[in-house]
């Protein structure tokens, strides 16, 4: 029984754990109560046919202790309380999110259920601590009036609802599970308190997040936490039918190559480092150094792309460290901020070694991040101390998945999906790749502290292509720069358009548009705050 870790106790309402509620299990919980000082919460059991192993009981109620390992169920349902009262509107009709995708987005909608089928076939349970109804009626389909509280017997599913076999009880009725919670167990739970479940799920976000370095989270706003239907991982996960080229296909310096070794030699000069060969040209010292050839690559790169050899040109370096004080942080130079070309890192087949003055994502997140509670966008990421310019923040990680499989978890779990998928379409157009081909990175249930960085229309900070393996153009780095010089403390957003700032003139055209646009009720506005805002997410 892969539900249960021991057989049911006889009362539902034993603050001990006696059993465990194993989150696999669990369809959704319906409803909570607060009986004799115990806060408890209605489960709805999985059935077939996407839980094919019988659950020993449709519906049960459960305390805290009992519900460790489905703890986000539980709060998904307490998040449903509040989001009732406060779902945003445009023109007064509810907004769904979009599903374009890019970027990041949507908080996780209530979403994930299984209603029970009609038609499933009837699984038993054994006694006790199951649905509890309330009602003298034999018969009541409906809505039972509250009575006697759980009843110890047999319950049997047939054609959605649960009969009651062989009870002594005479309170036992027949009831409709589909119309579960009843409207005396949604009187009820309004008035009930929900504070045992938060304090539980804040200490089980606390003890997921103790993994990680240098991040925090905190909540001014309210008792709830992050989602804990969320891992954090230091990495992307690669799933089916997504895959790398062979790592021993990567190059790096072919010539002795040590940084600071001097004028002209190292990864810093990378006319002569092989490593950063398809670095970006540095245009402006190959005009006036060699006019001729600088015709020719001009030529070159508007017909080829990325593609051009530009073995012997001289290039530019990403970074740039200001001084040798080893705390103060290298920072992408302004041509790359700029322009948005691919960023190029030495690997491990370069000869420079680890103090080699361009790795840097790949050393990866080195900033103290703070995940906080915003009042109107949900969670949102700051940081503790004062970014630079150009200052390298953390990278978009998560599952890597085929642009197949994006499809198919967009449309199993609707819109609010796209939010947290990332196309990796840097190089849509090159080697093959097409927007059907490309992969995409799903940060929504497994990521780093960056899956909660918010949307801006005038954002501090934007994403980068960096990569260490220049043949891999499916699978790169997504990594985060500061655009500016950015305060301690200050909220840490991005534009999930990813567009060149607008003028404030048009800012207020692309605002009027997507009001009127076709599609507007599909739209989430944004609160992003600024002078530029274009009014939507996703416009
Ligand atoms: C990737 S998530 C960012 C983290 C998110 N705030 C959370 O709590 O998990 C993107 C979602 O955050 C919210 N969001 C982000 N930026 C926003 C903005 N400028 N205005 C309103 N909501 C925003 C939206 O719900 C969006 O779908």
């Amino acid at each position: 029984m892969p539900t249960l870790s021991s057989s049911w106790s006889t009362s539902s309402s034993n603050a001990r754990a006696a059993y465990t509620v194993h989150a696999s299990a669990v369809s959704k919980v319906l409803c909570h109560r607060l009986i004799n000082g115990n806060e408890q919460y209605l489960v709805r059991w999985k059935t077939e046919p996407e839980f094919p192993v019988p659950p020993r009981a449709i519906c049960s109620w459960h305390s805290v202790p009992e519900l460790q390992r489905s703890l986000h169920h539980v709060q998904t349902y307490i998040e449903s309380l509040s989001r009732t009262a406060t779902t945003s509107t445009v023109n007064g009709a509810v907004n769904p999110i979009n599903r374009k995708r890019k970027a990041p987005g949507a908080d996780p909608l209530y979403s994930r259920d299984s209603s029970l089928g009609a038609n499933g076939s009837a699984y038993w349970s054994r006694e006790a601590s199951v649905i509890s109804v309330g009602s003298s009626s034999e018969t009541s389909n409906e809505t039972p009036t509250p009575a006697t509280e759980v009843y110890n017997g047999v319950l049997q599913r047939k054609s959605g609802k649960i009969t009651v076999k062989k009870s002594r009880d005479p309170a036992v009725v027949t009831l409709n599970v589909t119309k579960l919670p009843t409207p005396q167990m949604l009187e009820v739970a309004a008035t009930a308190p929900t504070s045992v479940a938060e304090r539980t799920i804040r200490e089980a976000f606390d003890h997921s997040l103790s993994k990680l370095k240098h991040v925090r989270w905190e909540n001014g706003v309210d008792g709830s936490a992050p989602s804990l239907n969320f891992t954090f991982v230091d990495g992307f996960i690669l799933r089916d039918g997504v895959y790398r080229p062979d790592a021993s296909a990567n190059v790096g310096c072919t010539k002795p190559c040590k940084p600071n070794m001097g004028q002209n030699v190292g990864c810093e000069y990378p006319r002569m480092c092989t490593c950063l060969e398809y670095a970006a040209v540095d245009e402006p010292k190959l005009e006036r150094s060699d006019p001729e050839r600088y015709a020719l690559y001009i030529h070159q790169k508007e017909t080829e792309g990325y593609f051009v050899d530009t073995e012997g040109l001289p290039k530019r370096f990403p970074y740039q460290k200001p001084n040798a004080d080893p705390r103060v942080p290298s920072v992408l130079l302004n041509f790359y901020l700029e322009s948005r070309y691919p960023i190029y890192e030495c690997n491990e087949y370069c000869a420079c070694g680890p103090v080699c003055k361009s790795r840097v994502v790949q050393k990866g997140r080195r900033v103290p991040l703070v995940i906080f509670k915003t009042r109107n966008r949900g969670w949102g990421v700051y940081c503790d101390e004062e970014l630079a310019k150009g200052e390298f923040i953390d990278t978009y990680i998560g599952e890597v998945i085929t642009n197949e499989e994006a499809d198919r978890r967009e449309a199993k779990a609707g819109k609010a999906k796209a939010s947290y998928l990332y196309n990796l379409d840097k190089f849509d157009g090159d080697d093959g790749i097409t927007a059907d081909t490309c992969f995409v990175v799903d940060g929504q249930y497994m990521g780093g502290p960056t899956r909660f960085m918010n949307h801006s229309c005038e954002p501090n900070c934007r994403q980068y292509t960096v990569s260490q393996n220049k043949h891999d153009l499916r699978i790169y780095d997504l990594a985060f720069f500061a655009i500016q010089d950015i305060p301690a403390g200050t909220e840490l957003t991005f534009d999930y358009m990813d567009k060149d700032e607008l003028e404030e003139e048009e800012v207020v055209q692309a605002r009027h548009a997507a009001a009127l646009g076709p599609d507007n009720m599909d739209k989430k506005p944004c609160n992003c705050g600024s002078r530029k805002c274009r009014g939507f997410l996703w416009v």
